[in-house]
């Protein structure tokens, strides 16, 4: 008998010990199933057999009401008994060949895995589906394993390539963290995603379990919504073909709009750079602040523009923890340079941890940094400098990362690479003294960041005035982590530097670096939109 095609994508697994007080099981259920959860696990750890059955059948006439499959956690005879659609196993519990002796050949048999040999374990085993988590840290069962982390999850997913057994996640996913899995949780050839994702205390523990399951199936719908479903960026904009005069004069454009609208950018920096990307921000048109405590990383979230962290001198990592998530939440873009990461095993561990925990926008460094994050060790670094003459193929390095890592990569040097995984370009301005002061490479960020910023808030004012406009082709943006077009937001702020640099040198007064310096300041403050779209050197190069 063919198995029935379910619905994995809002998967409520029950969790009766963590309802809140004096709110009945039932109750919270059926408010659930009234929000839009799409399918139903039974998991009772404590109750013995007559309890469970009790629950058990109780719960599925009440899934039967809405149409909503159930499934039972570890027991096949409750299965059996209540005639549900499926049962649910561990990595310990009785083996998937024996369950399915067991269960009637329509009976939807999943398992949970965390790592890959697992995965490869559970194709051989031919389940229906696997529960890949836990993708967070969980209060609501004790881990036994350490979390598989967002972009672990990908690695698990090429196992399924060209089959169809399906995927959910589980683990810490709520409404402030199932857009960044959903984006973060992919393949990097970006054809395979999550199929859904399983939900215990998100729903069961709160108070109004028919609004959390609401606003989950919201953003998941956004999310599968989306027009490129085949690479599934966390902004918008992927896959479009792009001419070099087009780059040249949107670079040139937002320029214009940047000096106008003078965004906002938060800046989580390094001790060295600090002062001096503060007043290239101001040169540029742009608003910095400084701000590195976490307390004031929520509130500043909420004002739009961009985000740069930079791990320069990391020591605030708990602050840009913090403000990441919050930028994540609030849909700003996130640009990270994570400078020196190839010169130690904590600044390794910090940048992993960082981009486990948010969804970078922009990866933004040089060849020794980008080559770290890609591992590869062709390009060697020397403290935050890197060494010889850069990659043979650095197309193919920005390429790869910008899809492992679903975002922009901005790869500097004597040329500039940028990449959103799809569309990759080349450019090739730049006076060589810019490698000779400290810190160009953060202004880069900064300015990156600045034009990020104004991306993302021309993007909300376009949607805003759509949406007043009655336009109601834009639900799927409720599924992006960022609006706007990051790869020309990149372009742009490259450029900025790059061209003004050339101007800098023009300069009567440069004599050397340290004459540069103020000249470059100089010349970013008079940069205009013309300067950008005349010398910009753009190639798409595929
Ligand atoms: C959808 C989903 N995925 C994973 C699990 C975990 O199952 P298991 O490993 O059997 O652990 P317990 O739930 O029995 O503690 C799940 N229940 N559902
Ligand atoms: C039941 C369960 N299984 C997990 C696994 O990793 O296999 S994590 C988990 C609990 C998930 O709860 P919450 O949504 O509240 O984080």
């Amino acid at each position: 008998m063919a198995k029935p095609s379910i619905d994995l994508s809002l998967y409520l697994v029950t969790g009766r010990e963590l309802l809140p007080p004096n709110k009945d099981y039932y109750e919270s259920l059926e408010e659930a199933l009234q929000g839009g959860v799409t399918v139903v696990q039974v998991r009772e750890k404590t109750a013995d057999t007559g309890e469970f059955l009790d629950i058990a059948s109780k719960t599925s006439s009440i899934c039967a009401k809405y149409g909503v499959p159930l499934i039972i956690n570890d027991r096949v005879d409750i299965a059996l008994a209540v005639n549900a659609a499926g049962v649910h196993i561990g990595q310990s519990d009785m083996p998937v060949s024996v369950t399915r002796r067991l269960l009637p050949s329509d009976c939807i048999i999943g398992k949970s895995v965390s790592d890959v040999e697992e995965a490869k374990v559970a194709l051989e085993e031919g389940v229906d589906y696997v529960g890949i988590g836990a993708i967070w840290a969980t209060t609501s069962k004790k881990l036994v394993r350490p979390v598989v982390g967002v972009r672990g999850v990908g690695e698990i997913l090429e196992v399924f390539l060209g089959s169809d057994i399906k995927t959910v996640g589980i683990g810490g996913l709520k409404s402030t963290t199932v857009l960044r899995t959903l984006h973060g949780a992919t393949t990097p050839c970006g054809t395979r995603t999550l199929d859904g994702v399983a939900v215990v205390s998100d729903i069961v523990a709160s108070p109004n379990p028919r609004g959390s399951a609401e606003l989950l199936s919201k953003l998941i719908r956004a999310f599968y919504s989306r027009p490129s479903p085949n690479f599934a960026f966390p902004f918008s904009a992927a896959h479009q073909s792009y001419t070099e005069d087009d780059i040249k004069s949107r670079a040139a454009g937002l320029l214009k709009t940047l000096k106008a609208i003078k965004p906002l950018v938060h800046q989580i920096t390094n001790t060295v750079v600090a002062t001096q990307s503060a007043n290239i921000t101001l040169a540029l048109g742009a608003s910095p602040i400084m701000a590195t405590a976490p307390q004031e990383m929520e509130d500043l979230s909420k004002i739009p523009g961009a985000l740069l962290v930079n791990i320069g001198t990391i020591a605030n990592k708990d602050g840009m923890l913090v403000a990441g998530r919050h930028a994540n939440l609030n849909r700003k873009p996130i640009v990270f340079d994570p400078v020196g990461v190839g010169a130690t095993s904590f600044r390794r561990a910090a940048a992993d941890e960082l981009l486990n925990s948010w969804q970078a926008t922009v990866i933004k460094g040089n060849a020794a940094e980008i080559g770290t994050l890609a591992k590869t060790a062709e390009v060697q670094s020397k403290g935050v400098d890197s060494v010889g003459s850069g990659f043979s193929d650095p197309v193919a390095i920005v390429k790869a990362l910008a899809r492992k890592e679903r975002c922009v990569v901005v790869m500097t040097g004597p040329q500039d690479y940028i990449s959103d995984g799809h569309t990759t370009i080349r450019l090739s301005n730049g006076d060589p003294m810019l490698a000779d002061i400290t810190g160009s490479g953060c202004i880069v960020g900064t300015v990156v960041a600045s034009f990020c910023g104004i991306s993302s808030i021309s993007a909300q004012k376009r949607l805003s005035a759509q949406r007043a406009a009655g336009q109601t082709d834009t639900d799927h943006k409720a599924g992006l982590l960022v609006d706007g077009n990051m790869l020309i937001a990149s372009v742009a702020g490259v450029l900025a530097i790059t061209v003004a640099s050339e101007l800098a040198v023009e300069r009567p007064e440069v004599r050397g670096t340290g004459t540069f310096l103020p000249a470059l300041i100089d010349a970013i403050y008079g940069l205009t939109p013309e300067d950008v779209a005349s010398r910009a050197k753009v190639e798409i190069i595929r």
